[in-house]
């Protein structure tokens, strides 16, 4: 894609998920692989639904600025999971009410905070580990992200919200979008029996796919 496609691409998904009640204010960033030596990320205490293709940051791989506006405060987190991980092409950072919901609740696995109990969030992201609480834009989120960034395609912040990756912007996206709607099946299911899928159910996904 075109870099100013891909710029483009990044606003009008942002906006999406801003008018649809996915962030609120400056919060939650988006970022996706330019090229092998540059990402795009959004700027920081930039509102998603309010994006400026031209203002857009650019980062070389060691955070440098190459143009726009400065970037994220969370970009160490995202330029430590591309360096580790190069499947992962784009990353979307929310603070989307229920996952936010989620990663403030005590007694969740820290291995994975949502057992799976539907399809799409296996075929789409599997699994929910926890990284422990930092301040947004701690260099210890990029620390533990980066080490970890080979192992799930989604983290759940604590008290913060979620990082989801994806192999374009728009899976990325998706990824978040189910993840949030999971989240919410979760709360809604509280308190009743959940029929969770058995680990043949949640294998016969993972080998098929989406
Ligand atoms: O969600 C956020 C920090 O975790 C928003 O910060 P930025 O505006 O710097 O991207
Ligand atoms: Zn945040």
């Amino acid at each position: 894609m075109k870099e100013q496609q891909q710029k483009q691409q990044m606003v009008e998904l942002a906006r999406s998920l801003f008018e649809r009640g996915y962030s609120v204010g400056g919060a939650g960033n988006l970022s996706v692989r330019l090229d092998a030596q540059r990402i795009l990320v959004t700027p920081t205490g930039s509102s998603l639904g309010r994006l400026q293709a031209d203002r857009l940051s650019v980062l070389d791989m060691q955070g440098n600025l190459l143009e726009g506006d400065k970037p994220s405060k969370e970009s160490v987190f995202h330029l430590a999971m591309y360096q580790t991980n190069p499947t992962c092409q784009a990353i979307v950072h929310l603070h989307s009410t229920y996952l936010t919901a989620l990663s403030c609740l005590q007694g969740l696995n820290p291995d994975n905070a949502m057992q799976a109990f539907t399809p799409y969030y296996v075929m789409r992201v599997g699994q929910l580990p926890i990284i422990p609480y930092y301040p947004p834009g701690d260099i210890n989120i990029a620390r533990e992200l980066g080490e970890r960034a080979n192992t799930a395609k989604a983290f759940l912040l604590a008290n913060h919200g979620v990082v989801v990756t994806g192999s374009d912007l728009i899976d990325a996206v998706d990824n978040c979008e189910e993840l949030e709607e999971t989240a919410k099946l979760y709360f809604i299911l509280q308190g009743q029996a959940i029929r969770y899928l058995s680990d043949d159910e949640v294998n016969f996904l993972k080998n098929r796919g989406k």
